[in-house]
């Protein structure tokens, strides 16, 4: 059950773009997808491996939270060859942990990986090390965002890692519109139609929800973290490395 479906899910005219939702169609096609559509997703993600290996402790845990079919999990897990972890893997799609779960099996690490089908915002993060929230937290409603982060600082060993990544949004204006124009030009490189652009912006309006690099890094400082750095940009997609 490896899929390597291209994604044509906006590709013809709806008569009603629907909230976009994490189910069993994008699943099939999410490599597809998250791939054409992130800018540096597929350099960030070894990035996660190396970040993992840096700041893993020996006997505590590691968290992936929001973790689709597991791409950032392996990552992590690749990153755990010496570190006596455990692995904590979170999605609250059936359709991406179900399909998650045989990536993980095909995978030859050491690290044991827990899955958990679940809302991520009722997990208590204990004894932690690294946690990576990978194009995650900008799904959960703004409200909830800062009790989401105490708890991921709460749970972490000083000196632990947060390795948030996010898309972001830009003022003034001016420079939202250069790098969100690149993002598109990034698509339609990638082989997406303007209907497709256009339909999937309208599916993911009210439902990702995008904030400022100032805003993340306050919010990190005030939720518990000692210092927050971007370690990666590409026009509207941002990567902070977060230590407690
Ligand atoms: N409340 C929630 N609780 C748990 N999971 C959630 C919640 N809300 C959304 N999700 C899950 O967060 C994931 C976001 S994708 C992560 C990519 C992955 N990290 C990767 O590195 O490939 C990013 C993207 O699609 O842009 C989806 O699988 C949702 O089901
Ligand atoms: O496609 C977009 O415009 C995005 O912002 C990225 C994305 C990738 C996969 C699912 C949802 C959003």
């Amino acid at each position: 059950m490896v899929d390597q479906k291209p994604d044509n899910i906006y590709a013809s005219p709806l008569d009603r773009v629907a909230d976009f939702a994490f189910d069993d169609a994008v699943a099939r096609v999410f490599p597809d997808m998250i791939q054409r559509s992130v800018p540096g997703y597929t350099t960030i993600i070894p990035m996660i491996g190396l970040i993992t290996e840096r700041y893993a402790k020996p006997n505590t845990q590691c968290y992936d939270l929001g973790c689709s079919l597991g791409a950032s999990t392996l990552a992590m897990r690749h990153g755990l060859k010496k570190a006596q972890c455990t692995l904590i893997a979170i999605d609250n799609s059936e359709a991406m942990i179900k399909r998650c779960e045989h990536y993980i099996e095909l995978d030859n690490g050491v690290a044991p990986v827990e899955l958990r089908c679940c809302d991520m915002r009722e997990v208590a993060i204990e004894n932690a090390s690294v946690v990576t929230l990978n194009f995650t937290l900008q799904f959960i409603r703004q409200g909830d965002r800062p009790a989401m982060l105490k708890n991921i600082a709460n749970g972490l060993h000083s000196g632990g890692a947060l390795i948030l990544s996010e898309k972001v949004y830009f003022e003034p204006t001016e420079e939202q519109q250069t790098l969100e124009a690149l993002h598109y030009d990034f698509k339609r490189a990638n082989g997406y139609s303007d209907l497709e652009i256009s339909q999937k912006r309208s599916a993911l309006e009210q439902v990702l929800i995008p904030e400022t690099i100032e805003e993340h890094k306050q919010r990190l400082l005030d939720s518990g973290f000692s210092s927050v750095t971007v370690w990666y940009q590409c026009f509207n997609f941002v990567s902070f490395l977060a230590i407690k």
